[in-house]
């Protein structure tokens, strides 16, 4: 059967996006992994699965593949492609939208000024719920890389994030570093990982590698996480501002139990159809 599907970005974090609300198809992990391939395939960062909800409080229900086809609790560039996809496909007429991931519930708001807004719900902290090794909740843990103590962050937004601060994040170890952090035993779910340098109070540079596909221009749960680390940390203050190689995020956060805001854009870039 054919397929139709919209490719998507949040700053360069790119998606495919199907419609399996008008659609019906049993998508597989396989399915992810075929056509996310750059060579042989559509190529994205992310697959994203539009779908009725199961709750009856909620718009939809929105699930997320990496391309090496393993199923996320969440992605937050993906929540804002996702928000424009249903409104341009007149999936909804609402603007403020309550959808369901495996990550629990977010809030976006399409604003008239074409950026979205996502209420990204409190960041997890408790390293059982991350899932982060570590005797006791802290603000920054030491682990263990191959005889070189690294310092970092861990924190949830539904999805693991690690933190590294950094002076440069032009010189940062993203592709070298990265794998092994996203492996490392102490992330039992493995992890992203966020490299951060705080320019001033209300703004850092942020590269991530991402669990599952590598770097990405831009990650939108990695700027939460970052964010959440810098400001527990009392690097930055909220509002801030993070530049990441695809673009800007805004994100707010009033600390711990609140929920992190983040705003950004969406953009469709073209629509095309898939064999299943
Ligand atoms: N690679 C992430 C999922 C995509 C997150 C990212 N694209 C975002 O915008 O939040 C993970 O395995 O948790």
């Amino acid at each position: 059967m054919l397929l139709r599907f919209t490719k998507m970005h949040g700053l360069g974090n790119d998606f495919m996006v199907l419609d399996l609300v008008s659609q019906h198809a049993h998508i597989l992990p396989k399915h992810a992994k075929q056509w996310g391939d750059r060579h042989t395939g559509v190529g994205f960062d992310q697959l994203l699965l539009v779908e009725p909800p199961t709750n009856p409080d909620v718009d939809f229900r929105y699930r997320i593949f990496n391309s090496d086809g393993s199923e996320v609790e969440q992605c937050g560039n993906g929540a804002r492609c996702f928000a424009r996809f249903v409104l341009d496909k007149r999936l909804t007429m609402k603007r403020q939208i309550r959808v369901e991931t495996t990550g629990g519930i977010i809030e976006l708001d399409v604003r008239a000024d074409g950026q979205i807004s996502v209420n990204m719900g409190a960041p997890i902290l408790e390293p059982a719920r991350i899932p982060f090794q570590a005797d006791s909740q802290a603000l920054s843990y030491d682990v263990d890389v191959n005889g070189t103590t690294i310092a970092l962050a861990a924190v949830s937004m539904g999805n693991p994030h690690a933190v590294l601060r950094v002076d440069d994040v032009s010189t940062a170890p993203v592709h070298t570093l990265g794998p092994v952090l996203e492996h490392h035993p102490r992330f039992p779910q493995r992890v992203n990982v966020g490299f951060v340098q705080v320019l001033d109070r209300q703004h850092a540079k942020l590269r991530v590698w991402e669990r599952g596909a590598g770097e990405t221009q831009a990650c939108g749960t990695g700027a939460c996480a970052a964010a959440v680390a810098a400001i527990s940390q009392g690097w930055m203050d909220s509002p801030l501002q993070l530049e990441l190689p695809g673009g800007r995020l805004f994100i707010e956060w009033a600390g711990p139990g609140h929920p992190v805001m983040m705003t950004g854009p969406a953009v469709r870039v073209y629509e095309g159809q898939v064999r299943l």
